[in-house]
């Protein structure tokens, strides 16, 4: 993470319980700069009320977010912020009644681009993202991979400052999760973004990120940097070379290990 970055989100001391349940007990996170942020954690360990908290659908029951969507942002071309941040969940959640061009126009309605800008926004981000021959479908004339394409599409089209993904590919079979995979890696180095990714798989994270934020307890159990240079992909199988130790603690983590786990990585160096 580069400190002299500006902050893109923060949750300072925060609590959310859902009634008797408690989600998140304290937690404090910063993420600035550019780069993959990927929180990891085992199922029910609060990550997409993580990431709900911080694009602002739910409010903590204690503590602080704020998350960079300032309305004084600009684009590289020139034009207003305004929603300067995007989000991508598992399902694609594309306006069924609308094509694909129009769901990518209603997500830069609150730009207040004009025609011109809208078109050429659009027209530059189907290329990028290899779906230029979509823009008519609508979404059912399309298949699942091509949805997830066209909602990274969406969300990045405001070209947002912070993106925001809940388990974007875990729909997506091997193949396809790998390529959407190496799709936003290409993507954003064209583009760059803070992106806060929630995965429960050691491997995705191991693969995105330059920065895992593991998840458990309502706390913050292990945060470290992956600077494995990239491309990181290895034959299926094998493990991945110089995270081989990193991946085996992160699993030791996962299974529940909270306790042992947390301690593994702290001794690898890992700030807590
Ligand atoms: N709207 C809600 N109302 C009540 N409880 C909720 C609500 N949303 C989440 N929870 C509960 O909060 C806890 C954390 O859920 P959350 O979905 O954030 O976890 P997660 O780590 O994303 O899980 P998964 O990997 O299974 O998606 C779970 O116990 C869940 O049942």
């Amino acid at each position: 993470m580069n400190a002299a970055a500006p902050c893109a989100l923060s949750l300072r001391d925060v609590s959310l319980s859902f009634g008797a349940v408690p989600v998140l007990a304290g937690l404090t996170l910063e993420v600035r700069g550019a780069g993959v942020t990927v929180v990891l954690g085992p199922s029910g360990s609060g990550k997409t009320s993580l990431l709900r908290l911080a694009a602002g659908l739910i409010a903590p029951d204690l503590g602080a977010v704020s998350i960079a969507g300032r309305a004084e942002d600009r684009a590289a071309d020139g034009t207003r912020g305004g929603a300067r941040v995007g989000v991508m969940f598992q399902e694609a959640r594309l306006l069924p009644w609308a094509t694909v061009r129009r769901n990518l126009e209603f997500a830069l309605l609150p730009l207040k681009l004009s025609r011109a800008q809208v078109t050429a926004r659009i027209d530059t981000q189907l290329a990028r993202l290899g779906i230029a021959d979509l823009a008519a479908r609508m979404p059912a004339q399309v298949s699942g991979g091509q949805k997830q394409r066209v909602a990274l599409a969406r969300a990045l089209i405001v070209a947002p400052r912070v993106l925001l993904m809940d388990e974007p590919f875990a729909s997506l079979d091997a193949l396809l999760r790998e390529d959407m995979q190496d799709e936003l890696l290409r993507v954003l180095a064209l583009q760059p973004a803070s992106v806060v990714f929630v995965t429960h798989s050691v491997d995705e994270a191991l693969y995105l990120a330059d920065r895992i934020v593991v998840l458990g307890g309502g706390k913050i159990l292990a945060d470290v940097a992956v600077t494995t240079p990239r491309p990181r992909r290895v034959p299926a199988g094998e493990p991945l070379g110089d995270d081989a130790a990193l991946r085996a603690d992160l699993r030791r983590i996962l299974r529940g290990a909270s306790s042992g786990g947390a301690r593994a990585m702290a001794a690898r160096g890992a700030a807590p």
